[in-house]
Order: C-alpha cells, then sequence, then structure tokens
C-alpha cells in the first residue's frame, strides 16, 4: 500500500462477512453491442476475480471496456456470453426483478455524477438504499460512516447547499451504509479537486482495510489507482495487465507502456 489510511474511524467488520475470498467473478465474459455493421465486441472472454475485502481498480483507454465490465458485474448490463457472479449467484440466470432486488441489496454504488436526489437531505440520500430496501440502519455502524467522512454537521443540507467534495462524501457514505458485498465505483473523482478525491479515495481504502468493504473501481488516474491493492488493465475488451501494490509511477508506467504499443483507442 502506497498511502497511509486517512481514517481510523470505521469499526471491524463481523467474522460472518469474511468467509468468501471471491465477491466477485467474470468468466470468459463477452459483451456484443449492436449487429451487423455496428457491432461492437465490447468485452471479448473476459475472466476476472475481485478478492473479498480487497480494493481492485480497472484501468485502460477510453472504449476499453471498463465501463461495461462494471456494468455488467454489477448487474446494470446483461451479458452476451460467458459468466458473471456476485458471490455465488450467477447474474445471467436472475430474471429482472431478481436483478433489481440483487442491486438493492448487495451492491454499492458512486459514480463520477454522484447522483444524489435533490429535494432530500444528505442523510436522507445515505439512508435511502436502505429505506427503499425496507431495512433499518446499524445505528452504529451509519453514525460511524457519517462521522468518517465528516458529514456530522451537514447532514440536514440539500445537495445544492453542499461542495461537489461533500456531496461525493454523501454518496460514498450512501454506498457504504448498508454494508453491500461490493462498492462499484466510476469514476468517483473525476469532479473533484485532488484534495477532495484524496479524501474520498482515503475512506474506500479505508473501508477497505478497517472494515473489510470490497471496493472496484474505474479509473483513469494513476495516483487515483495507487490507492488500490490491484490494478487490472483493460485494451479492447481484454485484460492485459495486472499491478500489485501499485504505485503511481508503476501504473503510469504501464500506461506509458501500452500507448507505445498503440493500444490506445
Ligand atoms: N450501449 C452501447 N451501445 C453500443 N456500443 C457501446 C455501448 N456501450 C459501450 N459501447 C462500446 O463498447 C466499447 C467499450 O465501451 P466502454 O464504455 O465500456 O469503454 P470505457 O473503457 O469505459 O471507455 P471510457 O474510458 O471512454 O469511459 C466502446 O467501443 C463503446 O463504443
Amino acid at each position: 500500500m502506497s498511502h497511509a489510511a486517512t481514517s481510523p474511524g470505521f469499526p471491524g467488520s463481523p467474522a460472518s462477512a469474511r468467509t468468501a475470498a471471491v465477491a466477485a467473478r467474470a468468466t470468459d465474459l463477452s459483451k456484443v453491442y449492436g449487429q451487423g455493421e455496428t457491432r461492437v465486441v465490447a468485452l471479448d472472454s473476459v475472466s476476472v476475480e475481485f478478492g473479498r475485502a480487497r480494493f481492485t481498480a480497472i484501468m485502460g483507454p477510453s472504449g476499453s471496456g471498463k465501463s461495461t465490465l462494471m456494468h455488467c458485474m454489477a448487474g446494470l448490463d446483461r451479458i452476451s456470453s460467458g459468466s458473471a457472479r456476485i458471490g455465488e449467484v450467477e447474474l445471467g440466470s436472475l430474471n429482472d426483478r431478481q436483478l433489481t432486488r440483487l442491486r438493492r441489496d448487495k451492491v454499492g454504488f458512486i459514480f463520477q455524477a454522484f447522483n444524489l436526489l435533490p429535494t432530500l437531505s444528505a442523510l436522507e440520500n445515505i439512508t435511502l438504499p436502505m429505506d427503499i430496501a425496507g431495512r433499518k440502519p446499524d445505528r452504529e455502524w451509519l453514525d460511524a460512516v457519517i462521522d468518517t467522512v465528516g458529514l456530522s454537521g451537514r447532514l440536514a443540507h440539500r445537495p445544492a447547499q453542499l461542495s461537489g467534495g461533500q456531496q461525493q462524501r454523501v454518496a460514498v457514505a450512501r454506498a457504504l451504509a448498508a454494508r453491500p458485498e461490493i462498492i462499484f465505483a466510476d469514476e468517483p473523482t473525476g469532479n473533484l479537486d485532488s484534495r477532495s478525491g484524496a479524501e474520498v479515495l482515503g475512506f474506500l481504502r479505508e473501508s477497505v482495510r478497517a472494515a473489510d468493504q470490497t471496493v472496484v473501481m474505474v479509473t483513469h488516474d494513476p495516483v487515483a489507482a495507487a490507492y488500490a491493492d490491484r490494478v487490472v488493465f483493460l485494451a479492447d475488451g481484454r485484460i492485459v495487465e495486472e499491478l500489485h501494490d501499485p504505485t503511481a509511477d508503476a501504473v503510469l508506467d504501464r500506461m506509458r507502456l501500452f500507448d507505445s504499443k498503440g493500444r490506445t483507442s
């Protein structure tokens, strides 16, 4: 790990959360969009595991399939062939209703555009997924999450009354509050200044270290990727490289290498 943990606020995770070693897995996963002349193979027989209580970054040039992989693994998009599993659940075997329920109960999302509801307060936004699922938040955990992401004094504010960094912290707290099996983050710091971005990444890192959260993050930023335990590189819909315990310099070196091989889009 190249970054010190920034916030020691998360309580430990229950032992039950530590059982299986793999939180999500793709096997020979392919995704094809369109047909005929517009046919695009966005993912070409990708096999990858996302370890439990691990922080994985997905990188690669524009159009390499990063978002598609994340969407397929999160049950936001149907796969064309192969297999995508969260825990032991094969996503292809679920109907739309079951898929919606799985996303609601087992998956947390953090997007670049925050995706907060403007009419709700910060606290209401944080607890919304649990409210929809009819689940009572674990108060102690919720307080710890809110405390750790530094939102205690902002809970009654609406998103428009918060800075971009604060809004993204609400989105992070929302994802963490429900203790999902896996959090998918798509460029979560893309709209933030570097200090706010570092805070958000620090919280994610800390949630993995202290609370055994599993995080998968798509990013273009080598500095952000360096917060992860592992970086998976995609090019042309295939996994071409992996780095463990990455530093920003090592990530940058790999990106340059791929560029020099002409793999950019
Ligand atoms: N809904 C869609 N319909 C048709 N083609 C699509 C669709 N979504 C993605 N694609 C294509 O699939 C390929 C992979 O796209 P994807 O968005 O996964 O790439 P990415 O690596 O996330 O790119 P970026 O870094 O620019 O966000 C691209 O060629 C893209 O044009």
